[in-house]
């Protein structure tokens, strides 16, 4: 804890179950990385802190091992199967409720991982008057209404506007009977909307800026508009064995040892691999790829690379150049260089020239010097990708 007072109890409920699509990426964003961890990871621990209980996670069906992944030891936590939109995921959430039928509960987008406690404290005070709150923050912009052809149809009056963030806090029977009631047709843009369409008041209480959501790839990258470059570092050894194949930036080399590994061990590209996903922090190639995962058995590590490569393209970012350095006594590196440098250009989509590929030996020192196995380390610079 906090060191914060006791607050009155409360119940709940994080929506975690869309599809984030407009981030992008196979990973729906509530399980991808942010600040080092899970996204879903942080609302659920500022909840928790809070006194949440009973702490409902609304999630899609066949999430559940990724919800549990994300959240690590979960035995106060409830998951529940949500809906096609948000508003039957908080439905959904309601519902499981009713048995605990909690005086108050606080809805609250998985995709909003920085919650103050000083938003909470503000919300649940504010129940004491009406039956719901939401936190808010000014429109700073001036505001246009958009027309049909991409001209402005109107102006709008930014002092009466408010931007509504989450959580939002209700008294749990009204926001229940309002979620039943609703006859709204198309989806509330929130449940401050569900409720007022069914009378009740709404509170407005002061928001924060930290509450931003997360909805489009480059809001997952820290201080991502500041950022322009990245750089990430990645290492890997391999041992060498007789039988097995030398396969080295995506080329098979002929050679009396292989390196032996779960996939095909090609340590050049996983040094690449683990460089892409250091620089846009997302986990290390045993995050995306387990060794105990048999779908990799073989694998040819040039997917691997392809999907940091994207990986990153979703956060925003586009790679700039590679510098690779293997380290062995043999076989001899330089004959290879060509078509290694072709071939990771191929997969990264750089030009050749962006790609170096260098090699050095041990002076017969340690393993790499008695042949027992090859290492491999690179950098990588990623830079900004333009978006329109
Ligand atoms: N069927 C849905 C859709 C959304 N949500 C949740 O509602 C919150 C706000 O939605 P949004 O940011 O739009 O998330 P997504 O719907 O996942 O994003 P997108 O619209 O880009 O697909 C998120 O925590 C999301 O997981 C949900 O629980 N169930
Ligand atoms: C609930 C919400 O976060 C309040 O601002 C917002 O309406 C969610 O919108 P989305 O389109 O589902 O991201």
């Amino acid at each position: 804890m906090r060191g914060e007072p006791p607050l009155p109890p409360f119940a709940a409920i994080i929506v975690a179950a869309g599809k984030g699509l407009r981030v992008g990426g196979e990973l729906p964003k509530q399980f991808r990385t942010w600040r080092g961890r899970p996204l879903l990871s942080h609302s659920v621990e500022a909840l928790r802190e809070a006194g949440a209980n009973p702490l409902i996670v609304v999630i899609a069906q066949g999430a559940e091992d990724h919800a549990r992944e994300a959240i690590g030891a979960c035995d106060d936590i409830r998951f529940v199967i949500g809906g096609s939109n948000r508003q039957d995921s908080v439905a959904a959430g309601l519902t499981a409720l009713e048995s605990d039928a909690p005086e108050r509960v606080l809805i609250h987008d998985a995709a909003r991982p920085d919650l103050p406690r000083a938003v909470i404290d503000r919300l649940l005070g504010a129940l004491g008057e009406h039956p719901g709150a939401i936190p808010v923050l000014p429109v700073v912009d001036s505001i246009a209404v958009a027309g049909p052809r991409g001209t402005m149809a109107d102006k709008a009056d930014r002092e009466t506007l408010r931007r509504v963030q989450t959580p939002q806090a209700f008294r749990y029977e009204d926001i229940l009977g309002a979620h039943r009631a609703w006859v709204g047709g198309t989806d509330a843009g929130d449940d401050a909307q569900v409720l007022a369409a069914n009378g009740g008041e709404i509170a407005l209480v002061r928001g924060d800026e930290r509450l931003k959501k997360i909805t489009f790839a480059e809001d997952l990258m820290e201080n991502a508009s500041a950022s322009a470059f990245r750089v990430g570092q990645g290492f890997d050894v391999h041992r060498l064995e007789e039988g097995e194949e030398l396969w080295l930036c995506g080329v098979k080399l002929d050679h009396d040892k292989g390196l032996a590994g779960h996939s095909d061990a090609d340590v050049a590209l996983h040094a690449i691999t683990d460089a892409v996903l250091g620089a846009v922090g997302d986990g290390d190639i045993g995050t995306h790829f387990p060794p105990s995962d048999p779908q990799w058995a073989g694998a040819r590590s040039g997917r691997f690379l392809e999907h940091a490569v994207k990986l990153a393209s979703d956060a925003g970012y586009a790679l700039a150049n590679i510098d690779l350095t293997i380290i062995c006594e043999a076989p001899k590196i330089g004959p290879h260089r060509p078509a290694m440098r072709a071939e990771v250009a191929r997969l990264t989509g750089l030009d050749e020239s962006a790609v170096s590929i260098k090699a050095t030996t041990t002076e017969r020192l340690g393993f790499t010097g008695r042949g027992e196995g090859i290492a491999a380390q690179a950098i990588v610079a990623l830079s900004r990708e333009a978006r329109s």
